[in-house]
Formats: structure tokens, sequence, C-alpha cells
């Protein structure tokens, strides 16, 4: 079961909740004949056992008086009830919210520890799918329905209990009747149902991936007139969602009417049978009756309770994905037992193989490679040939398959994960930026920001005046995406970041390529700031200018290392 213990312990209190609930309802139900009938006619308190008694004990000496407070009493009991029946449906509300969230939490952990190109293979509307949304559908397509399906059989026993003290042949006639009827019922649309259910899961995130294409694509898919071609797509899923919906919500209804027709061709063959078959009918027909009037009451029952077992079975899914289902990749990133790591001396890359799951050909293969503490290293390379790679096995989002990283001579394990994560930074070319202030994109949302620190940052790359000329300095937001800020502007914030986060190494991926000649000098103004501090500086570049101030280059080609370089010897090159 998904369940913690504890939460199991409160769902039977719960459920013991319900039982008294379902009691009161039906004891309720029972009780409002026999009063509606005494106060339509007062005399008949004195022939009726029951309300004779409570008459005399209580020494009652007029009928009237007796069923005013007797009507006092049920309305007191319906009001009882009902706040009770409300307060256990409110512990019923917050006991499913708390289990989403208790499985949304465990969804999570799992899959933000998933090795990055696993994660980066779902993609994120599958994983939102995966997070929030089963979670979400296991509450409102399993546990809800459950506790409904369960309360119903305790009303159904409490009624056929009833019904087997008072007449047991009526419940053989409406066993006969209703029990086949609910079970090919139910059978009968089960299969389908958990088609529904199957497809709508897989579809859902499909239709929001394509969304999000749509979207994050506008401007591209506007200028070569794709916007209707990609409306299409998403119209198309959306209308087979729209469709099985409502296939979903007519089964949601069938169960009762068909319940209902078989009710009363029940009644219509026992009145047909009298009519025909027996001469003195009253009793069969008395008979029909008390059929009509339980049937009446069981049948919306019934109803509830197939159209609970249909819901779970259109949502068994969540089940299947939440508990038995585990990814292979699920305890990659778990390492509970982490060490500290420090880094004075050296990163070094011994005879680095790695290649990518699925694939057949090696990604990178023998690299071996030093790079001192303070060292300024560039990469280049054709596309394709491993740099970004080969940044991704030091920043740990891969791991080597052959060789090994060494920092100060420590192999890098899975270990030293947190503490070598927290000595690296990572500008990408298409920096991650938040739609937020400038300071919460620095910071990463720090509720307490370091003053000193965001004020180091903002210097060191080349922030300073462009922050100093906003009308609100670091708390100006700067859009969706950073799409109020120049491409040098959001590399900036890149490096900032980097900078606050007083990381040791840093990795520049391409941070220029996609930059115009000016901010392409404003960038490396950035960086070249970075000569007076002893970060590490690893840059992959295309533009060989980016890398005037390194140490030393590295070329690599179909993942090997072909060649290292000094700045100039490369300029001669090219010229
Ligand atoms: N997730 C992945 N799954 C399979 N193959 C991949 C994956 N990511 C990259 N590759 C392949 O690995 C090789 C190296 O890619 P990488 O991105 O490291 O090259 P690069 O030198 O950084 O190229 P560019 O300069 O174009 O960014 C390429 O052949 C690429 O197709």
């Amino acid at each position: 079961m998904l369940l913690a213990p504890s939460e199991k312990r409160r769902g039977a209190i719960l459920f013991f909740l319900l039982l008294i609930n379902s009691f009161l309802d039906v004891f309720g139900l029972a009780a409002l004949v026999p009063v509606i009938m005494v106060a339509s006619n007062p005399k008949s308190v004195l022939e009726s056992k029951y309300f004779f008694t409570v008459y005399q004990y209580f020494n009652y000496n007029s009928e009237v008086s007796f069923i005013t407070h007797l009507i006092i009493f049920v309305f007191v009991f319906f009001l009882i009830k009902n706040l009770y029946s409300t307060w256990t449906s409110y512990l019923q509300t917050e006991f499913t919210a708390d289990v989403s969230m208790t499985l949304i939490e465990r969804q999570m952990t799992k899959y933000l520890n998933l090795p990055f190109w696993y994660f980066n293979d779902l993609g994120s509307s599958n994983i939102a799918n995966f997070v929030i949304g089963i979670p979400a559908n296991y509450v409102t397509g399993i546990l809800r329905p459950l506790l409904l399906f369960l309360s119903e059989v305790i009303v159904i026993t409490i009624i056929v209990v009833g019904i087997v003290v008072y007449k047991p042949v009526l419940l053989f006639i409406l066993g006969i009747v209703l029990v086949p009827t609910a079970i090919l019922t139910y059978r009968a649309l089960r299969a389908r149902s958990f088609a529904i259910g199957n497809r709508m899961n897989d579809l859902r995130p499909v239709v929001g991936a394509r969304q999000l294409d749509l979207f994050i694509g506008y401007a591209e898919l506007k200028l070569a007139n794709k916007l209707e071609h990609f409306r299409t797509r998403i119209t198309s899923g959306q209308r087979e969602i729209q469709k099985l919906d409502a296939e979903a919500y007519l089964y949601a209804q069938l169960p009762l009417k068909v319940i209902e027709l078989v009710a009363i061709l029940g009644v219509v063959t026992i009145l047909l049978y009298a009519l025909h078959f027996t001469k003195g009918a009253s009793g069969l027909i008395g008979l029909v009756g008390l059929f009509a009037a339980a049937a009446y009451r069981l049948m919306p029952s019934i109803n509830r309770m197939l159209t609970a077992l249909m819901q779970i079975k259109q949502h068994q899914y969540a089940i299947h994905h939440l508990g038995t289902y585990e990814e292979p990749h699920f305890n990659e990133g778990l390492y509970p037992q982490q060490l500290p790591l420090t880094f004075n001396d050296s990163i070094k890359f011994e005879q680095v193989g790695f290649t990518f799951p699925h694939e057949k050909k090696p990604a990178l293969s023998g690299i071996t490679l030093r790079i001192n503490k303070g060292e300024r290293v560039g990469f280049i390379g054709s596309s394709g040939a491993g740099k970004t790679t080969l940044m991704n096995l030091l920043l740990r989002f891969y791991r080597e398959q052959e060789g090994c990283i060494r920092i100060d001579g420590q192999p890098l394990t899975p270990q030293h994960l947190q503490a070598w994560h927290r000595l690296v930074g990572y500008v990408k070319q298409d920096a991650f930026l938040m739609e937020a202030s400038i300071k919460d994109n620095i910071t990463l949302d720090d509720p307490n920001p370091d003053q000193q620190r965001l004020e180091y940052a903002l210097e060191q790359a080349s922030l300073r005046s462009f922050v100093d000329g906003l009308p609100n300095g670091v708390d100006t937001f700067i859009g969706e995406r950073g799409s109020k800020l120049s491409g040098g502007q959001r590399q900036r914030i890149g490096i900032a970041r980097a900078l606050y986060k007083q990381m040791k190494v840093l990795v520049l991926d391409e941070a220029t390529s996609a930059l115009d000649n000016e901010t392409e000098r404003e960038v490396n103004e950035a960086i070249n700031k970075l000569s007076s501090t002893d970060i590490t500086i690893l840059i992959i570049a295309h533009r060989i200018t980016t890398l005037r101030e390194c140490n030393r280059i590295y070329e690599l080609s179909g993942g090997q290392l072909i060649g290292e370089h000094q700045y100039e010897d490369l300029i001669r090159q090219a010229v």
C-alpha cells in the first residue's frame, strides 16, 4: 500500500467515524417514516409498542405534546447528525490533502534525484505529471472514491440486515434483481474505464509539452508561419482528451440508469405475475411496494458504489505508478552519507570515457588532463566534439564509465557531490533566469541575502553601472526568463550568481557564442576581472577571442583530446 503506517492509522479512525456516520444516516431515514405516521394520526401513538413505551416512561398525558417533543427531537437529531457528518467530511478532506502532499513530496524526492540525462530525457511535462498530477489523481480518483465506496457498503449492509430481520423474502427478490445487474454493469464498464484512465494519463503530458512548445517558441513559430500547425497539434490531442472525458462522464451516469431500469423491470414482472397467475394478490402487491421502497433507497447507494469503483479503475494507473512502478534510475542520485572535499591544488581527468545510455559510440574517450587551481583553461572543438559533455561530467550531471576525475588527488565520488557542488559555479549560454528581481536571480531567492557578497558579485560581474542606472536598482524585475535584459546582461547575472555563491571553480559554457561583439566585450570584461581572484575558470568557446587570458586551450574532436594550444598560436593559425 502507498500509505505510511501513521496514515493507515488515520485512515482506520476515519473509517470508524464514517461507520458511525452511516449508522446515523440510515437510522435518521428509518426513523422519519414512523414519526410522520404518528404525526398524521396522533392516536396511533398508543397503538405502537415502541412509542407507547416511551410515552409511558416519560409520563405523557397528551399525544399531541408527545408528538411535538418527538418532532423537536427528530430535528435536533438531524442537526447533530449533519454537524457530525460535516465534521467527518472535513476530517476526510484534511486526510486526503495530507496524503496527496506526502505523495507529492515523495515523488519530488524521487524525480529530483534522477541522473541529469534521465531527468532531461523524461522532459518537464512528464515530470510535472509524475510529481504533481499523479499524486493528485491518486487522491481524487482512488482515495476519495474508496472512502465513499466503503461508507456506501456500510449503508447497504445496514439496510440489508434490516430487511433480513424484517422480511427475508424481500432480500431474496432484491438480491436476484440488483446484485447481478450491479456486477454485470461494473464488469461491462471496467475494462473501458481502465483504458480511458491510462490513455488520459499518457495524453496529458503530451498536450502539456505541445502547449509549452507553442508559448516558448511563439516568435519563431509565428515567423515560420507555423502557429496554425502547432495550434492543431495541441487541439487534436486536447480533442481526444475531451472525448475521453465525456465518455468517462457517460460511464459515471450509466450504472444508475441500468439499475433503475432493472428495478422497474422487477416491479413490472412481479405485478404482471400477480395479475395473471395468482388470485389473492394483495400480499404480493404489498411486497412489491416494499420492494420498490427498498430498491429506491438502495439504488443511489449501489450507483455511488459503482461510480466509485469505476473511478478507481480509471485511476488505477496512479497506484501502479506510485507504488509498484520504480524507474531503474531512482536511487542513483541518493547518497545520504556526504563527505567533505577541499580544492587547493588541482582537477585531474584520468583516462575519462563516457557513452550516453542507449548510444553505441562513446561521446568521450581517453581524456587525460590536469588543471591547476587558479588557472584559466579554454576548450575548443567543432560542434558535437564533446565539450559540454566533458563539463557535465565535471559538474557531476553525468558520471564517467571509464577512468576517473580527481580533485586534489581525491576521486570525485557520489559522496562528494554536495561538497563539490558548493565549490563550482556554472554559467550556460542560456543562463537560467527567474521571473523575479535581479537580486533574487543572483542570490537564487536567498531570503536573507548577504549584502556584501551581493555588492561584490555585482562589481566583479560588471553589473554595477547597469544596476545603478535602474530606478529600482537590484530590486528591478527582469521579466519572464529575463526578457527585459540584453544577452550580455543575462550572462553577467549568471556570472554574478556564481560569484555570490563564492565558488572556487567557474565553468562557462559557450557563454559568449550567441552574443554580438559589444556584449561579448562586456562579458569578457567581467571574465577578465576575475583574473584578480584565485577562481579557476574553465571556458568553452567558439570564439577564440574569448580565450585571450587562458593559460592553455584544449582542443577536442570526436570525443577525444587532440591538442593543447596557446592563445597566440591559435590567433596566428587563424590569420
Ligand atoms: N543526452 C544525450 N543523449 C545522447 N547523445 C548525446 C546527448 N547529449 C549530447 N549527445 C551527443 O554527444 C556528443 C557530444 O555532445 P556535446 O554537447 O558534448 O558537444 P559540444 O562539443 O558541446 O557541441 P556544441 O559545441 O555544439 O555544444 C554529440 O555527438 C551529441 O550528439
